[in-house]
């Protein structure tokens, strides 16, 4: 897919271009496939629901520590709209779709994360703890581009919208509304990278890849169902 997001020259554009092949991967996966196609077995979709709210618990906290870290009130505030809007819109959709399997949301918020759930989320809020806020931004940013990319070509992929179960989830993420946030992710990232030495430009970019991997391997998990094996 042709990226049409950044601008030449901009800071995201080399990050687009180095995580690329790993985001293609992620769209050919049979997570991906058949979740598009409408075949997607309902307990493999309900695995990852589990797994993805109490990812994003920790996936919130990741923008009040953008909060934190912002050095102006507008970006302050943009921090807390987005962990707002993760928190009620996002899990709201997730609430919604777990009260349509008969899922409580006690159950919802007790599920034990699976070991790639831990590996994402304690490595998002390692750089948290220890990172810049440019650091912060290439960190989240795979998440939420790489969900608006998926977003945007199933709900232009034929017969993908017909699908009852599935609908409400590719609606969600080809949102405007979410569009716009990832738009403001990035345009934040380009003006925090402005400048940066290169060696700084490289880590973030490390981080980048690494989230990029670990939404990759979000799917596969989702997808074998992964179990702790002891
Ligand atoms: C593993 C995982 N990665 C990305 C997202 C998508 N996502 C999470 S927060 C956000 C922005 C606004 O709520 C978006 C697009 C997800 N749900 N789960």
């Amino acid at each position: 897919m042709m990226n049409t997001t950044t601008q030449a020259g901009a800071f995201s554009e080399r990050l687009y271009q180095s995580s690329k092949e790993i985001w293609e991967q992620s769209h050919r996966h049979p997570f991906l496939e058949e979740l598009k196609a409408g075949t997607l077995d309902p307990a493999k979709f309900i695995y990852y629901l589990k797994q993805d709210y109490v990812y994003l618990i920790d996936y919130a906290k990741m923008f009040a520590y953008g909060s934190i870290k912002a050095n102006d009130l507008l970006t302050m505030g943009k921090f807390s709209e987005l962990s707002h809007s993760i928190l009620n819109v996002e899990m709201g959709l997730h609430r919604l779709y777990a009260e349509r399997f008969g899922i409580t949301r006690e159950e919802l918020e007790n599920t034990e994360p699976s070991p790639t759930t831990i590996a994402y989320t304690k490595y998002l809020l390692d750089v948290a703890a220890h990172g810049t806020l440019a650091e912060v931004a290439a960190a989240i940013l795979p998440c939420m581009w790489s969900y608006r990319e998926i977003g945007v070509l199933f709900a232009a992929a034929p017969g993908a919208l017909d699908h009852a179960l599935y609908r409400d989830w590719i609606l969600m993420y080809s949102s405007d509304e979410f569009g716009e946030l990832t738009d403001w992710c990035i345009g934040i990232m380009d003006q925090l990278a402005e400048g940066l030495p290169e060696p700084e430009l490289a880590k973030i970019e490390r981080h980048f890849v690494m989230a990029s991997k670990l939404e990759y391997m979000f799917w596969d998990m989702a997808y074998r169902e992964e179990a702790w094996p002891v």
